[in-house]
């Protein structure tokens, strides 16, 4: 299947990109959930996957992310090669990823939920006092409305615990930050809060990956689209050259594809003037 790029193509880069796959390949049995797939992102830019149920959008991100190692296939960060054998190995490359689930522990506050795993310093007081400092900058630094960190986040609302999730996979400083469907089960204005919080990560200069089905959040956040499609690249866009239809379109393989489209519709005489045979002969 063709990749589908618009005619405007990508945006002109000055930068190499934090994170690049090429000729991505991976199977589960007998099942090709990936094969040949490319994909890239740039600093400062937020780059949304999106496709159908089993596309391979989670399986790119597992192995993006250390989950799955891929059969085929290579990865650089910062134009170097690299070999993400687990989560922890990306993470110390500069890749956090936020998962669905949000991981939090709800019985836990905000500052122990924010640093579990990766507690600061030696000293216990200091520890507490340096992470609750630390907590708030994180939260600053995302625009985030959290009244208080000392607060189980069991308490918290939906789109305040995926603000702090979010700030959770800033604690390393990675230089990518993967979204799992972010605002899955939001409602209108904690959707927003968390597109405020994606247009935060793109001004840190990080780069971010979206997973998401929401077609709305896709186009109001991201810079650049990446289609999946039964495993492989289907089309990609710039965010600002392409219409729902077209992406909905190149998500379904219903217009099998977009540049196709496009052609045919360049390469018809104007009306009145509808070739015959006999024109033809
Ligand atoms: N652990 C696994 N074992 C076997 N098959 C798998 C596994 N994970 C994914 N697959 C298969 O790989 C293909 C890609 O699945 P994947 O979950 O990556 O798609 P997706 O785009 O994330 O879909 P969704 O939007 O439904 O989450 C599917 O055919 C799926 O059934």
């Amino acid at each position: 299947m063709s990749v589908a790029t618009h005619e405007s193509g990508s945006p002109a880069r000055t930068t190499q990109p934090v994170l690049e796959l090429t000729g991505i390949g991976k199977h589960f049995g007998a099942v090709q959930a990936l094969a040949g797939v490319d994909f890239e992102v740039h600093p400062g830019e937020v780059v949304a996957l999106v496709g159908d149920n089993g596309a391979g959008k989670s399986t790119l991100v597992k192995i993006m992310s250390g989950v799955y190692q891929a059969d085929s296939g290579s990865m650089r960060v910062e134009g170097r090669e690299v070999h993400v054998h687990s989560p922890s190995a990306a993470q110390s490359l500069g890749i956090a990823t936020v998962f669905q689930d949000l991981a939090l522990c709800d019985n836990l506050d905000v500052v122990a939920n924010l640093f579990l795993g990766s507690e600061l310093g030696l000293n216990a007081w200091m520890d507490e006092v340096a992470m609750e400092k630390e907590s708030w900058r994180l939260l600053r630094e995302l625009g985030a409305k959290i009244p208080t960190v000392r607060i189980p986040v069991a308490s918290l609302s939906g789109g305040q615990r995926q603000t702090v999730a979010i700030a959770r996979s800033l604690v390393g400083s990675p230089k990518v930050v993967m979204l799992d469907e972010p605002t899955a089960a939001l409602g209108v204005a904690q959707t927003a809060e968390v597109l405020n919080l994606v247009e935060r990560l793109r001004e840190q200069h990080l780069g971010v990956v979206l997973i998401s089905h929401n077609m709305a959040d896709v186009q109001a956040v991201a810079d650049r689209i990446v289609v999946l499609r039964l495993g492989r690249n289907e089309a990609e866009f710039r965010t600002v050259d392409v219409t729902t239809e077209q992406l909905v379109a190149a998500i379904t393989g219903a217009s099998d594809n977009v540049v196709a489209e496009r052609n045919a519709r360049h390469t018809q005489p104007p009306a009145g003037e509808t070739a015959t045979r006999e024109d033809e002969a």
